[in-house]
């Protein structure tokens, strides 16, 4: 399968002290992949600038063959993030937000209309569709964002601990937005600390250590939820966040 990020050499540091250190990465278009880390590992970090938030302080970043650095522009239409961070405006609707993000993608007319329509079902908030996002919940926030997330359908999503703040009911529902997401079209890249879900979910498996990558391997590889907590625990310096 073809790549569509690159990542060569990337270092990161805040003045002197070192978050990143010379992480290689290449991520294939289909594969849906797990970064895992205890806290402070430079997890948020690394995703921050995969995702043009954040310039690294040495190495390159390619989506889709474009340099990050070059052409944050192009690279923005092409990705979706969900963060602890939503993103939203709080005096717009769910609808008036979720129209501006699309306009701002170049989405217009009935197209758009028809997407903020089926998105708002997806997530569970077309009853709420008209009412301002200052009167949501956080979990309904969180919810929102992911549809603002997908709404210039992104070739590669990325999802920094996307569970923050969902019960469980607003857990399956994201599940199932994400797994009804065709892997031809979106490649993922999931932040968490969640290894049950991430060996159901994911088909690949990156562990990063105090800034650099320890392990990489195919889910295929890692027998259960129960042989990847050991393989995290053995590759893992501290393991304070399992
Ligand atoms: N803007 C910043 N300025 C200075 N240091 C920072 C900044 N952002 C992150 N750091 C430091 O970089 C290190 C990695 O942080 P990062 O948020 O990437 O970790 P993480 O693996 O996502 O952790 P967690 O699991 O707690 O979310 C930490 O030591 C953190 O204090």
């Amino acid at each position: 399968m073809d790549s569509i990020l690159s990542l060569s050499n990337v270092s990161k540091s805040y003045g002197n002290f070192p978050v990143l250190k010379g992480i290689d990465l290449d991520i294939r278009k289909g594969e849906f992949v797990a970064i895992l880390g205890s806290n402070g590992a430079g997890k948020t970090t690394l995703v921050k600038i995969m995702s043009t938030l954040s310039s690294p302080s040495e190495g390159v970043v390619e989506i889709s063959g474009h340099n990050v650095a070059d052409d944050p522009a192009s690279v923005r239409s092409m990705i979706g993030v969900i963060s602890h961070e939503t993103h939203l405006y709080n005096d717009l609707t769910a609808e008036e937000n979720l129209r501006f993000f699309g306009k701002m993608y170049g989405i217009r007319g009935d197209g758009l209309e028809d997407r903020i329509n089926e998105l708002l079902e997806q997530v569970e908030l077309s009853g709420r569709s008209d009412d301002r996002v200052v009167t949501f919940s956080r979990g309904m926030k969180q919810r929102l964002s992911i549809a603002r997330s997908l709404i210039h359908e992104p070739q590669l999503l990325f999802l920094d601990e996307p569970y923050t703040g969902l019960d469980q009911h607003a857990s399956r529902t994201f599940e199932k937005v994400l797994q009804d997401l065709d892997p031809k079209d979106t490649t993922r890249v999931m932040v968490t600390h969640d290894l049950i879900r991430t060996f159901q979910m994911c088909n690949r498996v990156v562990i990063l250590d105090h800034g650099r990558i320890v392990f990489d391997s195919p889910m295929s590889d890692v027998g259960s939820a129960e042989e990847l907590k050991e393989i995290y625990i053995s590759n893992v310096k501290s393991h304070s966040s399992i």
